[in-house]
This record gives C-alpha cells, sequence and structure tokens, in this order.
C-alpha cells in the first residue's frame, strides 16, 4: 500500500522554531507587522482541495463530506476539515479532486489559460499546476507540463493520468526547451525552485534545508531560469512566476532584474483577491501571507508580452501505428469505446498513446509522455491503460462496471475483487468517475496492470 496516500496531513505545527537569521530579515520586511505574521505561523494551517470540474458535478462536490467553505480565489478550490482524510475517498483515486495548499491554487488562476492556447508549466512536478491549468483549457490547445528533476517525473505523470487531462510530459532543462520553442507559448507558468519559506508551518524539510545563503543562491538560479520562460513566451504571451518564499532576493529583486533587461515586458496586475499584499517596490505584483489569509506564503508577478516575434517551429510528426498494434486497438476501441477518441493515436514500441493532432516537434526533447497513455498490445491482444480509462467519461464506454468505495481502494491496489459481471474488460467506475480498467474471468475482477 502506498503509504503516502493515507497519511494524514497534519495541520498543527509543533512550536515552529525559526532560524534566527530568517527572523530577523522577516522582522526587516513586515516591520509592525512581524508579530501577526509570527502568530500566524503557530496556528494551525488550512486545507485545501482542488476540485476537478471535467470529473464531477457540482452535486457531487456538495456532498463530500469533509468541505469546509470555499477557497476565495478559486473557483474550484476548497478547505477541508482538519480532522479528515480526503485522501480516503474514491473521489481522491478517481482524480474527482487534487490536494492543494490553498495559496498554490492562486498561481493557475492567475495565468487562466483559455481553451485552445498552447501553454506550458515549465517546473510541474507533482502536477498542482498542471492539473489546474487543464481544467482551464477544457480539454483543447496545447498543455505541456516538464519537470527537470528526474525522480519526480512519476509522481507528475500519476497526478496527471489521475485528472485525466491531456497533457505532453517532458524532463529537461529549460535551456534546452527555450532553444526549441522560442515564442511558441500564449501562457508559461514558471513555478520556480525556491527557499520554500512560505512553507515553513507546512513543510518541515523545507525549514531543515533553510540557510541564510538559500535565497541569495536560489535567486541566481530563479534569474537565469524566467530568461528561458520569456525565451518561450510568444508576442502577447503571458509569462506568470511564482515562489512560496518571502525572500524578496527570489521574489521582487528577480522581477526588477528581468525588467530591466527585458523592455519588451510589462507587469499585470496580480491581485485576485483584496487578502493579498503587493509586492515591496512592486505592486502589481502579489505577495500572500499567513497573517492576511487562510494560506500560506506565495509571490506571483504576471508578465505581458508587448512585442517580438513567434519563433519558427514545425509539428511533430506522430509516429504511425504498426498494422498489428491498429488492428488489436481497433478491435478494442470498437468493443468498448462509444465513438472516436479525439486526437491522433501513436505507437511507441507496442505502446499507443492519445497525442494532439498538432504539437509542436518534440524532436530532441526527453518525453516521458507525449500524449494520454492508451495501453500496450502484447500478444496480439490489447491491454488497455489506466490512464484512458481516467481520460474517458461514462457516456464514451459501452462496458461500464460500477463498484463500490471499498472495492475502488483494492483495485487501485492492484487487488482482485468478486463480482458478478461476464467476462472481459470492463470500464470500472464509481459514482460515474473512471478508476481503471478491470478484466473479469470467471467472477473474479483483476485491474489494469498498466500505468503510465
Ligand atoms: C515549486 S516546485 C513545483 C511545484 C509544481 N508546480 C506544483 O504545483 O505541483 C519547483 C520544481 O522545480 C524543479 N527544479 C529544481 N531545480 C530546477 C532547475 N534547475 N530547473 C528547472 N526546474 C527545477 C523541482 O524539481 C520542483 O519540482
Amino acid at each position: 500500500m502506498a503509504l503516502g496516500l493515507f497519511s494524514p496531513s497534519i495541520p498543527y505545527p509543533v512550536n515552529v522554531q525559526l532560524p534566527e537569521p530568517f527572523e530577523s530579515r522577516m522582522q526587516r520586511l513586515l516591520g509592525q507587522d512581524y508579530p501577526a505574521f509570527r502568530a500566524a505561523l503557530e496556528q494551525p494551517r488550512a486545507l485545501g482541495l482542488r476540485v476537478n470540474p471535467a470529473k464531477l458535478s457540482s452535486e457531487q462536490v456538495q456532498s463530500l463530506p469533509f468541505l469546509e467553505g470555499a477557497v476565495p480565489w478559486s473557483e474550484w478550490g476548497y478547505y477541508y476539515q482538519s480532522d479528515s482524510r480526503p485522501s480516503t475517498h474514491p473521489f481522491f483515486i478517481s482524480g474527482g479532486f487534487y490536494l492543494q495548499e490553498p495559496s498554490a491554487m492562486a498561481v493557475a488562476e492567475l495565468a487562466a489559460p483559455k481553451p485552445g492556447q498552447w501553454v506550458i508549466d515549465l517546473c510541474a512536478a507533482p502536477g498542482g499546476k498542471t492539473t489546474h491549468l487543464a481544467s482551464f483549457m477544457e480539454g483543447q490547445g496545447v498543455l505541456v507540463a516538464n519537470e527537470f528533476t528526474q525522480s519526480r517525473v512519476p509522481k507528475l505523470m500519476e497526478n496527471v493520468e489521475r485528472w485525466g487531462a491531456r497533457t505532453t510530459v517532458l524532463n529537461n532543462p529549460l535551456d534546452r526547451i527555450a532553444r526549441k520553442w522560442e515564442g511558441l507559448f500564449d501562457v508559461v507558468v514558471l513555478d520556480a525552485p525556491c527557499s520554500g519559506e512560505g512553507m515553513f508551518r507546512k513543510d518541515p524539510e523545507a525549514l531543515s534545508e533553510w540557510r541564510e545563503s538559500t535565497p541569495e543562491r536560489l535567486g541566481r538560479l530563479q534569474q537565469d531560469l524566467i530568461e528561458q520562460a520569456a525565451t518561450l513566451t510568444a508576442p502577447e504571451g503571458t509569462l506568470v512566476y511564482s515562489t512560496c518564499t518571502f525572500s524578496l532576493e527570489e521574489n521582487e529583486q528577480v522581477i526588477e532584474q528581468f525588467l530591466r533587461k527585458h523592455p519588451e515586458f510589462q507587469l499585470d496586475s496580480a491581485h485576485l483577491h483584496p487578502g493579498f499584499a503587493e509586492g515591496f517596490g512592486l505592486p502589481e505584483t502579489a505577495r500572500l501571507f499567513p497573517h492576511r489569509l487562510e494560506g500560506e506564503g506565495h509571490f506571483m508577478a504576471k508578465l505581458v508580452r508587448t512585442d517580438g516575434e513567434e519563433g519558427d517551429f514545425s509539428y511533430e510528426e506522430h509516429a504511425k501505428v504498426s498494422k498489428p498494434a491498429l488492428k488489436v486497438w481497433e478491435e478494442f476501441r470498437r468493443g468498448h469505446l462509444l465513438g472516436e477518441l479525439d486526437g491522433v493515436v501513436t505507437e511507441r514500441a507496442g505502446h499507443l498513446y492519445l497525442v494532439r493532432e498538432h504539437l509542436p516537434s518534440l524532436s530532441g526533447l526527453k518525453v516521458p509522455a507525449p500524449g494520454i497513455y492508451l495501453g500496450e498490445v502484447r500478444f496480439e491482444r490489447f491491454v488497455p491503460a489506466k490512464a484512458l480509462a481516467h481520460h474517458l467519461t461514462l457516456k464514451q464506454v459501452s462496458r461500464p462496471l460500477e463498484v463500490g468505495a471499498a472495492e475502488a481502494f483494492k483495485l487501485e491496489f492492484g487487488e482482485s475483487v468478486d463480482v458478478n459481471a461476464p467476462d472481459g474488460w470492463h470500464w470500472l467506475h464509481f459514482s460515474g468517475v473512471g478508476l481503471t480498467w478491470g478484466v473479469v474471468k470467471r467472477g473474479k475482477l483483476r485491474p489494469t496492470p498498466l500505468r503510465v
């Protein structure tokens, strides 16, 4: 059993001991607000989740027993009760909602891409902003999620898979992407690696790793990363920069230095809510402070590119599906899906993916998943992937099979359950939301072994 799934989040700080140099910096930064800030860190933090509008109806959302009220800056965001464990609800494993710190929900809200736009999330793992961006895009346009740290890619893929989102997942340094896709994206999100000072109450690891020199060191990295992000931004496109830290070096100073070098970018207001404070010396940028709202510390800047040229690019030439693979896939599709899927089916050594017809060329990039993983051809049979089950809705499948909450969790952990259903593959769901595929043989239902 994956422990993380059931470990309850701990909302109560256990006497947060802050490093002395951090305290004095914050005192200088906040002045008379400092005591309120310090007191807030001793309070329990607010816990949040964001619902998936592509999967849950408003009645289903309202029926969630642990909700405590709406996050004011996101129509999909809710607070939940600190003594509850939403990760034990089947809508969690089916991608009906994502657990996300409430302030972190402001970032994709600021980016707010429109359906059909080209969007890239450059520092994407574990996928909080990516899944949120996907909700804005309603399955249209291009959504690329890149993660630089290889060990963090599987979690990103799992979360994107659960969300059912049409996403191309990459694993590259940002300069490699920027050289290839100059000026192509309408919306670029740089949720930068940072010293995590805003998460000290939530994440003891950020606290133990903090050194006095950390903000300056990371400030230099962020200045380099924002250059790459700018290169990727199309004329009239939007670049959202965010961190979950308080230091000036990683926030306003990054933006000030960037604006000095890039007169073709202008700041736009990041103030989505009256509880957001103005950035120091940059009033259009937003500071989210735990003593001023129900959430952790964040910084956000919205930069709009006012001129420049769209770069040259070519479209990806999708690898054709081999004849035998196409035959078994088509057999499966006709037997289990109602109608065609929107997109192009492409093959990687027996593995099939559903991709956008028009994607910028991926050659030279590391691409763990070009699109939605459909499944694998094994011994002249098609084995459907869990990702495909999450992508589909009840209206698109011909062999749905409803399971209860206890069965849903057993299947999630690869266990078999007893059922009264005909042999063969079924789309398994809980209250109409897809969980996985399962194959029935003589009353035993086994979940598909395939994940992204
Ligand atoms: C704040 S986290 C991203 C959180 C994510 N956007 C979300 O909402 O779930 C920053 C990410 O930057 C990545 N990162 C670390 N060093 C990097 C670098 N040099 N270039 C690009 N990304 C880096 C980290 O691995 C981490 O996943």
